[in-house]
């Protein structure tokens, strides 16, 4: 085999590991609020740990298939987005055969798949590749109402689509800032990791809370993240006060908050990526 293929496919190794490391890491990580942790369930009947952890080993494939199809291609391009999203589609069969038909990564998929496939192309530029591929439009995508189509429609939301397709603001100006600053101030990894999820829930439009909840429940997620924050942050006494009664808040209102969830591990993703270069 070609010297450079080798070393490319060693690549996509790599780079499905460090997504499936990110979701894994983002599923263990304890006590997020009203979402499943090592605690327990969260505002979910039918999710536990278990579930998170194999539905995160099942899509270890698409994600190095994806890595694999962006070497392929070698540039942004509809071919590649149209790859991607066959891919995208492939994997999140096999998520639903792995979980008996629970929607555990729908929203990973999409952001962390864009992001492998961007590392893949342009490693020093991962968002905003990854914001170029999320513009293009992929011809054999189905346009089902899902969850997130019908709370645009009544709320006028800015979804997953959107977010990616802005370069991941909630991610690179919210969640990464404050994993940095929070590990500066040595609140302790697990620790920063929280703070960040926080910052990316203090502006998130999350269709799963907005479909959920209706936007008091998206307010009471945005506003209770930020009262963590300025309490001192999950590292703190007052932090951790503010941050029991965010949890009890929104699984009173069953909100949970599952794109900010992916969002953290798309931050966690870009971390490690960071770390590798
Ligand atoms: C373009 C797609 C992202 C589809 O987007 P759309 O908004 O139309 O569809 P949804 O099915 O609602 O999926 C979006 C998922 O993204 C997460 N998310 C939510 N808000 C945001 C946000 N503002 N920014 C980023 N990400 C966000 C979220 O995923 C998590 O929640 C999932 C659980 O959701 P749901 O099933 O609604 O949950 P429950 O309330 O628990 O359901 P019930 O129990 O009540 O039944 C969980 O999986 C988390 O991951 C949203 O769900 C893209 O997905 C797409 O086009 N897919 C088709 C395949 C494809 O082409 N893929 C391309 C690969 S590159
Ligand atoms: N930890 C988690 N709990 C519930 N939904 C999620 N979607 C992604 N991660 C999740």
């Amino acid at each position: 085999m070609h010297a450079l293929k080798q070393h490319e496919l060693s690549l996509a190794d790599r780079l499905a590991d460090m997504a499936v490391d990110s979701l894994i890491d983002e599923a263990d990580l304890s006590p997020k609020p009203a979402l499943v942790d090592r605690r327990g369930n969260g505002a979910h009947s039918d999710l536990h740990l278990g579930l998170m952890h194999a539905s995160a080993l099942s899509l270890w494939p698409m994600f190095k298939e994806m890595a694999e199809a962006a070497f392929e291609f070698g540039e942004v391009g509809v071919p590649l987005r149209e790859a991607l999203g066959r891919l995208g589609r492939e994997g999140e069969q096999a998520m639903l055969i792995t979980t008996n038909g629970v929607n555990t990564h729908r929203g990973a998929i999409w952001a962390l798949g864009l992001l492998t496939a961007a590392a893949a192309l342009q490693p020093r530029a991962v968002t905003l590749t990854a914001a170029k591929l999320a513009l293009l439009e992929d011809r054999f995508a189905p346009q089902p109402l899902s969850h997130g189509a019908q709370v645009a429609q009544r709320y006028g939301a800015r979804g997953a689509r959107e977010e990616a397709q802005l370069g991941f603001p909630a991610v690179m100006q919210r969640g990464l800032p404050q994993l940095h600053k929070s590990r500066g101030q040595n609140a302790g990894e697990q620790n920063a990791r929280l703070d960040a999820l926080l910052a990316i829930m203090t502006e998130l439009a999350d269709t799963c809370v907005l479909y959920r909840a209706g936007t008091e429940g998206l307010q009471a997620m945005q506003q209770g993240a930020q009262a963590v924050l300025d309490a001192g942050g999950s590292a703190t006494l007052a932090g951790r006060r503010q941050l029991h009664a965010l949890d009890q808040q929104l699984l009173a209102l069953n909100a949970s908050p599952g794109g900010a969830a992916d969002l953290l591990a798309a931050c966690l993703f870009i971390d490690r990526l960071d770390g590798a270069l």
